[in-house]
């Protein structure tokens, strides 16, 4: 026994207090959020961003050298989502576009009718075909349009949902160290986020940005055939009202570059104050009035800004008439002239005066959408990039699958590294577990316990020097997914399932609708949560989540043993018990121990133990100690007692304390 302390009779020294990092005095006043100049600063860099504004800064080149590519990816996207109705759009909206050039020429020929020589009511009735005409063709390109709005409706929720469950098979699937990396976490969010909120929109905007072009290239087509001279007098009059779109388009992405940031930081406060998770800890902090008055001052910047871009736009709004306004001045002064000059006919004037007004609205949608796909599809690229970086992420899916049951299962002088840390998690393990072995990792906070179970279950994958052997074969030969399969794992923290009670045990077997009975009542008895369960209105039927109307909420030790009894339901050849009982009463963490170290439901189980109550690994075949990443002491309760080294102290502390606190009692 080492050195005690006789007047407490608790020992002293033996277990090695925590390594202590130098932590500076924080500031009396706790810094504030970015309170003044542009609230937007901190949030710049934010990974999620990355891309915001990049319209507003791209060159109008930039611009059009992408928009093509943009157009053929999500061309693909459409084309792999729905076929037919990708073909439908594109033949209907240019169906759509030749109705209105056809329009707009029968159109002039009404005004030819009309300015013809001839009695008022002769004219009006010698235009009455062609008006009829009009009718027809704009009647045609509403139907068309209806037409492109229905194909459109079929392709994308296709693609949208295409995408959607294609993100989440893929990241639900990556491999476990993938999860712990926090730039993949950026990413994936950032592709949740923005990605897929995009893509939903992107296909129809890409619609938007061809009907505009196809406006545009049809009414260039109607000035062509009413007077070759009338396309540089169309120049004319769009490009000043393009210029003033794109400085209006590029204030709009400014503003809401702005506006997008502060709601964001609005949206945190909205969600710490309504959510049920902080809802206790935010009234005992009585913190809602700091988190209340935060709120309120962002959204008073909010107003604000909103009140800004209203006038900004309407000023730039008003700057860019100006300027649209002077190009169609010369454009009707050119007309005019070209009147005067006798090189046109007044009715093909008149009809060249439509068709500069509708080439004008056309350029002013195309700039305005040009802008919207621009942003837009790289955060769809950015998205489809997570998606395939994802696929190079995914566990192995080849090699031979794990056995039904396992004999042995080796650890090899594994090492194991999280991805961004510099020391090991676990350096040079080796150990042999038996089928029907009932093993214990003991160890203090952070010393790898949970690392090795879980490179047991492979979950994580050893480093190049060593391996985890499966009755002789590497684990790295297997395909991983059904390793998993073999494996049971109940964690201190775990999942609450928003399902059934009863689901919530079918899903340790990959299903939530088909459930063996005998075998679930079986794990409820031994985990404890048969007695959870059968309280509940509705019992195995009954919704765990308070999230939902009707739903019943749990205390965290009734969690912990509706956990156990998934665990013990998924009856695997290998059970990972990794401080399941943490939160349960005495009582309860006794009968699991009990349960499952005394269970014959399955002797070839190799049970692994993780624990910080050390009474409850007495009864283990073997108890290994942890330290530092490496296994310091192995045997049985007695032998390592007797050894008198670390997992000795540990023990005697805690049992010590219990005497004391027994004698205090007594
Ligand atoms: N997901 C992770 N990413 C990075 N480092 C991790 C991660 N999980 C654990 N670690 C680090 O690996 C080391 C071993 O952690 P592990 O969780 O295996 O310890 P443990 O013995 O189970 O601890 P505890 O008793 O507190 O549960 C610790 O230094 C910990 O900080």
């Amino acid at each position: 026994m080492k050195d005690t302390n006789d007047a407490g009779g608790i020992p002293t020294g033996e277990v090695p207090a925590p390594r202590r990092a130098g932590l500076p005095l924080p500031p009396a006043a706790v810094p504030p959020g970015p309170q003044d100049g542009d609230i937007t600063e901190g949030l710049a860099e934010a990974y999620w961003s990355v891309y915001d504004g990049a319209a507003s800064q791209a060159s109008v080149g930039q611009i059009l050298v992408r928009l093509p590519r943009i157009v053929r990816r999500i061309g693909r996207l459409a084309w792999s989502a729905d076929r037919t109705a990708t073909v439908a759009v594109v033949v209907l909206q240019l169906a759509s576009a030749a109705m209105t050039a056809f329009g707009l020429m029968a159109s002039v020929a009404v005004l030819r009718e009309l300015f013809a020589e001839g009695p008022t009511p002769d004219r009006v009735r010698a235009a009455v075909p062609q008006l009829l005409v009009v009718v027809g063709f704009l009647s045609a390109r509403a139907l068309l349009e209806a037409g492109v709005a229905v194909a459109q409706a079929r392709v994308t929720p296709k693609i949208r949902t295409g995408l959607e469950c294609e993100f989440l098979e893929l990241t639900a699937h990556v491999r476990l160290e993938v999860v712990d990396d926090a730039d993949w976490h950026d990413e994936a969010y950032r592709a949740n986020d923005r990605g897929l909120f995009y893509a939903r929109q992107i296909v129809g905007q890409v619609v938007s940005l061809a009907a505009a072009l196809l406006g545009l290239v049809g009414t260039a087509g109607v000035l062509a055939v009413l007077h070759p001279a009338l396309l540089p007098l169309l120049l004319l009059s769009v490009l000043p009202v393009g210029a003033a779109a794109v400085r209006t388009a590029r204030a709009r992405f400014h503003s809401f570059k702005r506006w997008n940031a502060l709601q964001r930081r609005v949206r945190v406060f909205s969600w710490l104050l309504l959510e049920r998770d902080a809802a206790a800890e935010l009234r005992s902090d009585t913190a809602q009035g700091a988190l209340l008055e935060e709120h309120r001052r962002l959204t008073t910047r909010i107003a604000a800004e909103d009140t800004r871009l209203g006038v900004s736009s309407a000023g730039l709004t008003l700057a860019g008439r100006a300027v649209g306004g002077i190009g169609t001045g010369v454009t009707y002064a050119a007309l005019g002239a070209m009147l005067i000059a006798g090189w046109l006919p007044l009715a093909s004037g008149a009809g060249a005066v439509l068709a500069v007004q509708a080439a004008q609205s056309s350029l002013t949608r195309l700039v305005d959408v040009s802008h919207l796909v621009y942003e837009h599809a790289m955060w769809v690229d950015d998205l489809l990039a997570f998606q395939q970086r994802c696929r190079e992420l995914q566990p192995r899916r080849a090699g031979a699958p794990a056995p039904e049951t396992v004999g042995m299962i080796t650890l090899d002088n594994v090492s194991f590294t999280y991805p961004g840390k510099d020391t090991p998690a676990l350096n040079g393990i080796s150990m042999t577990l038996r089928a029907g072995e009932k093993v214990a990792f003991v160890g203090v906070n952070g010393s790898g316990k949970s690392t090795c179970a879980r490179l047991l279950a492979g979950l994580y994958e050893a480093e190049e020097s060593g391996a985890v052997r499966w009755d002789g074969v590497d684990v790295r030969e297997m395909d991983a997914e059904s390793l998993q399969a073999r494996v049971s794992c109940v964690l201190q923290d775990p999942v609450r399932f928003p399902f059934s009670a009863l689901a919530n045990l079918t899903i340790s077997r990959g299903t939530l609708t088909e459930a063996d009975p005998q075998r679930a009542l079986v794990a409820a008895r031994a985990s404890g949560a048969e007695q959870v369960i059968a309280g509940l209105p509705g019992t195995w039927g009954a919704l765990l989540s308070k999230r939902f109307r009707g739903g019943q909420e749990l205390s965290a030790g009734q969690w912990a043993k509706i956990a156990v009894a998934r665990g013990l339901y998924k009856n695997a050849p290998v059970l990972l018990l990794d401080e399941p009982t943490a939160s349960m009463d005495p009582r309860a963490e006794h009968a699991v121990y009990q349960a499952v170290l005394r269970d014959t439901r399955r002797s070839d189980q190799i049970t692994v133990l993780i624990s910080h109550r050390l009474a409850s690994v007495v009864e283990c075949d073997r108890i290994f100690v942890f330290e530092g990443g490496r296994i310091t002491e192995t045997g049985t309760h007695q032998e390592l007692m007797d050894l008198d080294g670390e997992y000795a102290a540990m023990f005697t502390l805690q049992a010590a304390g219990y005497r004391a606190e027994a004698g205090e009692a007594a």
